[in-house]
């Protein structure tokens, strides 16, 4: 924070300004519309003459942003006391007229904790009016929800979604004044299909799910399917421009990977998550369909994988009992096998001013690169693409022109439309895609020996770079198509036929898919049924309650610093 912002915020008009206890000391506690604030009594008239517009040196100031806020309530503060003469306890009221602030606090590895303060009025009126304006405060605070319906996964990862849910979630929802209808599921697909169908959309202000990137996707699908259903778009064409959803999603994170939300969050830490929806924190965020054909199969948000990433979630698939580890065993199984595919990928790729997948330019809060992806996205939806390749179709070759096509045997066909950052790899598979640009990041690792698709691999557990290897290459799209090859050795496609357009149509309806010497693509966790896909991403297409990953704050030559494991102050 600047200091000019912070001599705005003290310059609000006072809401309420009184004199409080806290911790036995005397404070002066004014409320304006951006920030409860309050100083320690000071001895002289001078010092004590501090308020909102006035920064002295030496005076202890503290403030907490109202936007950060969680709730105020009455509180009881109560104390066992020994009677002097029995010795028996019996508990004493400290402060018959005290309340609390919760509040969020930032603490190591982008985790946020809820804080309280306890302040001590002098009779319940005071108190009343103290609980009150600061709620009514929050609740003029349209971003955040206030009704939630909630899915919880008892199933996934560990199995203790619901725990986590009652124990860690409900009790911050409750203290924020969230009201939420809750539905454990019962089987797979229950979600999705009660959002498609049942649910009245008007009647809350988000859905939440507890669970994994599984999970999410099923309300991914239901949101997304619910919301063209209702406008009357086809989701069959590849191409169509889809609606975006009104809803936003909340993760609430207890699955095997929780990539979705270690990518939008930092951390896969429910109490975090938590406080991001309460907060009403809203990231857009890129979807990308999938068809084979023209039929839609799926959507995925976070990673496609063909290959390596389909062989080790087929073969996981098979040992859910293993619980997360199933993914150890099957990635090492997987790796040992040693597999490779032929086939062609089509892609077409992104404008320049999106960046690449090695620049560098890492996706965090408010990211401009996804600010200007959805302002290119404006320019060029799905007819405009298809428009743009039908006029460059005639003067561009298959190498170079609007769309490339690529042929040959791949250990993975990886496209990551975020950085799919998770525990097992803290930068992810692609440590610089975006998380609401509109493209996704298509990564080609060739046939390569063991060792080195090992040394691949490894690089995606520490700081080096994955990508700076002779077999991997790696292009930022909008779309892509694959088609694998045949077993029979029939090549899918002619390139003597050097249209961009006209090899793309080939790829995608040449040649029906031959389950012998396939892999499976992997789509954010679930096998899909076809090896040969169309993929097209869908700029900002939902909305999370998260703000993707933030950087640390420095200042240069003021320190805003927690103090007292309560609030902040301010140091010169
Ligand atoms: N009640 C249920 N019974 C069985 N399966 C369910 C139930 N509810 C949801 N599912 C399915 O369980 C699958 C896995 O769930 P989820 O993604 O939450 O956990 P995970 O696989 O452990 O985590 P991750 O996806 O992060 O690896 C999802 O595909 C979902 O459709
Ligand atoms: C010798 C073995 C070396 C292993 C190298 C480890 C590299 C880890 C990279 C992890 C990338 C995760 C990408 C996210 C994919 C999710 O959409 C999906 C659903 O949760 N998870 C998996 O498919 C689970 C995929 C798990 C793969 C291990
Ligand atoms: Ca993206």
């Amino acid at each position: 924070m600047l200091i000019s912002e912070f001599f705005i915020m003290v310059d609000q008009p006072t809401l309420l300004s009184t004199q409080l206890f806290y911790k036995n000391r005397v404070v002066e506690v004014t409320l304006n519309r951006v920030m409860l604030g309050f100083w320690k009594e000071i001895e002289t008239r001078r010092k004590r003459s501090a308020s909102f517009n006035c920064i002295s040196k030496d005076a202890d100031h503290h403030f907490l942003l109202v936007s950060e806020i969680v709730g105020a309530r009455e509180t009881k503060e109560e104390e066992d006391q020994t009677n002097k003469d029995g010795g028996r306890k019996h508990r004493v009221l400290l402060y018959p007229y005290a309340f609390t602030v919760s509040y969020t606090e930032r603490t190591k590895h982008h985790c946020w904790r809820c804080k309280d303060i306890i302040f001590h009025c002098l009779d319940e009126a005071q108190r009343q009016q103290w609980v009150q304006t600061i709620n009514n405060q929050l609740s003029l605070l349209s971003i955040r929800p206030k009704r939630l319906l909630v899915y919880i996964n008892p199933y996934s990862g560990k199995q203790r979604g619901k725990w986590i849910y009652e124990q860690r979630v409900a009790p911050l929802f409750s203290r924020a004044s969230i009201s939420t209808d809750v539905i454990v599921t019962e089987s797979a697909n229950h979600a999705r299909d009660h959002l498609k169908t049942e649910v009245d959309l008007k009647q809350c202000d988000g859905v939440v799910c507890v669970g994994g990137d599984g999970m999410f996707s099923e309300v991914v699908h239901g949101l997304v399917s619910r919301t063209q259903s209702d406008s009357r778009v086809d989701q069959n064409q590849p191409n169509q421009d889809l609606v975006p959803c009104a809803l936003r999603i909340g993760i609430i994170p207890a699955g095997s990977t929780d990539c979705i939300c270690y990518s939008t969050t930092g951390t896969n830490d429910p109490v975090t998550s938590a406080l991001h929806i309460i907060m009403g924190d809203s990231q857009p965020m890129d979807v990308c369909s999938v068809h084979h054909n023209n039929t839609f199969l799926r959507y995925s948000v976070s990673l496609l994988g063909y290959g390596f990433y389909g062989d080790v979630l087929t073969d996981s698939e098979r040992k859910r009992w293993m619980g997360p580890s199933r993914y150890d065993f099957s990635g090492l199984k997987t790796f040992l096998t040693h597999q490779y595919y032929e086939g062609t990928v089509a892609f077409l790729p992104a404008e320049d001013n999106l960046g690449n997948p090695r620049d560098k330019i890492k996706c965090m809060t408010g990211c401009h690169i996804c600010e200007l992806g959805a302002n290119n996205g404006q320019l060029l939806s799905g007819d405009h693409v298809d428009k743009m390749a039908e006029e460059n179709s005639d003067k561009e070759t298959s190498g170079d022109g609007v769309w490339r096509v690529i042929r040959g045997k791949f250990l993975a066909i990886n496209a990551a439309s975020m950085s799919c950052a998770c525990p097992r790899s803290p930068r992810g598979l692609s440590p610089y895609a975006h998380l609401a640009d509109g493209t996704t990041d298509l990564i080609l690792v060739r046939k390569a020996s063991r060792l080195d698709f090992l040394r691949h691999l490894m690089r995606h557990t520490n700081k080096d770079d994955q990508f700076d290897m002779s077999f991997v290459e790696v292009h930022r799209v909008r779309r892509f198509r694959f088609v694998p090859k045949q077993s029979n050795g029939i090549s899918e496609v002619d390139l003597s036929e050097t249209s961009g357009k006209k090899i793309c149509n080939q790829v995608c309806t040449a040649h029906p898919n031959n389950d012998t010497g396939h892999s499976n693509w992997n789509c954010d966790g679930e096998i899909l049924p076809h090896a040969d896909i169309q993929v097209s991403v869908h700029c900002q297409l939902i909305r999370l309650f998260a703000r993707g990953v933030e950087r640390r704050t420095t200042f240069d030559t003021y320190t805003w610093s927690v103090i007292e494991g309560s609030s902040l102050s301010w140091q010169a």
